[in-house]
């Protein structure tokens, strides 16, 4: 086991992601077997009592990895110089509830969060942001965060791809293992752009583009791809509440593959912030296939987007650049 310990921020610890999210993080499942940590558990005072028992639960886990564990509802105490902020607390959108109401009442938790950032957290601070809207509430904090390099925030779309290659896998009846490289393009809403078209299948035959091991394009041009648009809402409208256990292991995989590396010729999709590349808004955070090495990611560049694609590209562009656009307003009130 390492002796350094890093320091790892979870916001919204008291809620129903971060009830599994921090335990993967005890097990070791997101920064390594080897890996201590020091735990910052932010949430708000009506919660402290409730992270209380969280932490006793940790405790009882026996977890050798956990060196160290705050807990509080002070945002610079919580930020201060922690080395991973995984921003999960915000108001979750109920049944019914539009984004747009969400973008407001997040706007002003994540000004706040990029502010604490910039001035208590370590300088090379990398940044998820799960609290929905999102691409945009990463977006606040990047704008707030004075001096923390913009490369530094993503956002979690990971979820949408597991959902994208599970679908994938269901549907040609193989291991979800052996389905590769499906992207996400753009925004963690229903008009993100879950996109087959360079993914494979590893089939006994070999390596299989997925168009021709499922023959099916109207299925994945249609019910494919807005299953996984929906899918948010559709458990919502099955439990009354948002999607955690799945959301809590994606996060762990964003992050994991982010500071540990990608396997060699994966991509994985994450809402970073955009070069422009693929027709996109520089500046915007758009979901892209990514390769990591070395704790950096860099966005896959020339990959074939025929008309399909771009008009779909261009969909959640559209609908992000609107996002930023209100988010922008709200900031300068
Ligand atoms: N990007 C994704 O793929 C994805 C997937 C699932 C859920 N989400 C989003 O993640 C968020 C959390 O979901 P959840 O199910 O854990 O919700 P939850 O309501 O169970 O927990 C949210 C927690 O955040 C806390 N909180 C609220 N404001 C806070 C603040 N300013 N600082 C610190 N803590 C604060 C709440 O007190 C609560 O304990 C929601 O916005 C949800 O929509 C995103
Ligand atoms: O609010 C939604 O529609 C989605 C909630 C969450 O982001 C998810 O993807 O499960």
């Amino acid at each position: 086991m390492s002796n350094e310990v890093i320091n790892v921020l979870i916001t919204g610890a008291a809620g129903q992601i971060a009830y599994s999210l921090i335990f993967n993080v005890c097990k070791g499942d997101m920064f390594g077997a080897d890996q201590r940590v020091k735990l910052h558990l932010l949430d708000i005072p009506l919660m402290v009592d409730s992270l209380k028992g969280v932490v006793m639960e940790i405790q009882d886990g026996a977890y050798p990895l956990v060196a160290d564990i705050v807990i509080t509802a002070d945002v610079k105490e919580a930020f201060t110089d922690v080395h991973y902020a995984i921003l999960v607390g915000a108001m979750p959108r109920r049944e019914g509830m539009e984004r747009a109401e969400l973008l407001k009442a997040n706007a002003a938790i994540f000004k706040v969060q990029g502010k604490a950032l910039a001035e208590h957290s370590n300088k090379n601070v990398k940044v998820l942001v799960v609290g929905n809207p999102a691409n945009t509430n990463a977006l606040i904090a990047m704008v707030s965060a004075n001096g923390v390099p913009k490369e530094n925030f993503t956002c979690l779309t990971r979820l949408d791809q597991n959902r994208a290659k599970s679908q994938i896998a269901l549907k040609a009846g193989v291991n979800v293992k052996d389905v590769h490289n499906v992207i996400i393009w753009g925004n963690h809403s229903s008009t993100q752009y879950p996109d087959y078209r360079c993914g494979y299948i590893n089939l006994a035959s070999g390596k299989t583009p997925i168009g021709t091991a499922i023959k099916d394009e109207k299925w994945l041009q249609g019910d494919f791809i807005s299953t996984v648009q929906k899918r948010g809402a559709a458990v919502i409208a099955a439990r009354k509440l948002s999607s955690a256990a799945s959301a809590a292991k994606a996060i762990t995989d964003h992050m994991h593959d982010w500071v540990l590396g990608t396997a060699e010729g994966e991509y994985v999709s994450m809402g970073v912030i955009s070069d422009g590349s693929y027709g996109t808004s520089e500046g915007l955070i758009f979901s892209f296939p990514v390769k990591c090495a070395n704790g950096k990611y860099t966005i896959v560049q020339g990959l074939p987007i025929d008309d399909f694609s771009k008009n779909l590209i261009k969909t959640t562009n559209d609908e992000l650049v609107s996002e930023k656009t209100t988010a922008l307003q709200f900031l300068s009130e």
